[in-house]
């Protein structure tokens, strides 16, 4: 039995995770208090977006306890919908309804999750979109949209259930590079709300640098390195991490 500390948003107990006989999570032990900002970085098939995916249930876990907002995940009791409506995720590929219009996109789940009076919802996501800076796009079809605009409808939709935590999964990967800078920056003042956790992936160290205060080091599905993102970037501990960050750095 795991201790449910209620100051803690996100916790993983020894969780072992397997795609077949592949061990894509080895080992993870980690915790993130209700209100940090915690970016997740390593190379390509490490297992950052297994990980975060396993955090709302959408990859179930083999071996251990993997706790978020009090509830267990690995106990069958667990009903997954209580904690989806806690966590909110942004996908790299945005996952909007396509044949939905934007604000449409931002009114289903309070609607259908939380039955929200219509009215109330729509005033709620006028002001979500109006803080990623898409009022006048309310009525259009995602299809209008570049992938910045969708990116920023993403985060508009799963802010509008009111989240105690995000995930982002490399929520800039998939834009082209004038578009990063305008959802960083959305990320980066949502990120500072103090009621708000945040767990990011991302390959953008300056923003790491700017917005995060842990970063979590993964390589061949382990953590390797959990340390404060001042400490990370003047040395990190393993010979891995450095040259990763040499790597992102230069390209
Ligand atoms: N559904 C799956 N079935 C089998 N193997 C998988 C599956 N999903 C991921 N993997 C494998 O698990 C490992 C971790 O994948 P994951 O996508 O979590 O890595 P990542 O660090 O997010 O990589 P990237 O930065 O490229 O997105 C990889 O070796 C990948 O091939």
């Amino acid at each position: 039995m795991v201790e449910n500390n209620q100051d803690n948003m996100i916790q993983f107990v020894d969780v072992e995770k397997y795609y077949g006989h592949f061990h894509a999570l080895k080992n993870i032990n980690l915790t993130i208090k209700r209100g940090e900002t915690v970016v997740l970085i390593g190379p390509s098939g490490s297992g950052k977006s297994t990980l975060i995916r396993a955090i709302n249930g959408l990859e179930p876990i083999q071996e251990g306890h993997l706790i978020v907002n009090g509830y267990d995940l690995h106990d069958p009791k667990t009903d997954i919908n209580k904690i989806r409506k806690r966590v909110g995720m942004v996908f790299q590929h945005f996952n909007l309804y396509n044949n939905k219009s934007v604000i449409e996109n931002v009114m289903l789940a309070p609607r259908i999750v939380s039955h929200i009076p219509e009215e109330e919802n729509e005033k709620y996501a006028l002001e979500l979109l109006d803080r990623v800076g898409l009022k006048d796009k309310a009525g259009s079809m995602p299809s209008m949209l570049s992938g910045g605009q969708k990116q920023r409808v993403a985060i508009a939709r799963s802010l509008a259930m009111k989240p105690s935590a995000l995930l982002f999964d490399e929520p800039t990967s998939a834009l082209d590079p004038e578009m990063i800078g305008d959802v960083l920056r959305i990320i980066q003042n949502i990120a500072k709300d103090s009621d708000m956790t945040s767990l990011i992936v991302t390959h953008e160290m300056n923003f790491a640098q700017n917005v995060a205060n842990r970063v979590i080091f993964m390589a061949d599905g382990e953590v390797l390195e959990d340390s404060k993102t001042s400490d990370f970037f003047k040395k990190p501990k393993s010979v891995r991490a450095q040259q990763f960050v040499d790597q992102v750095q230069n390209n």
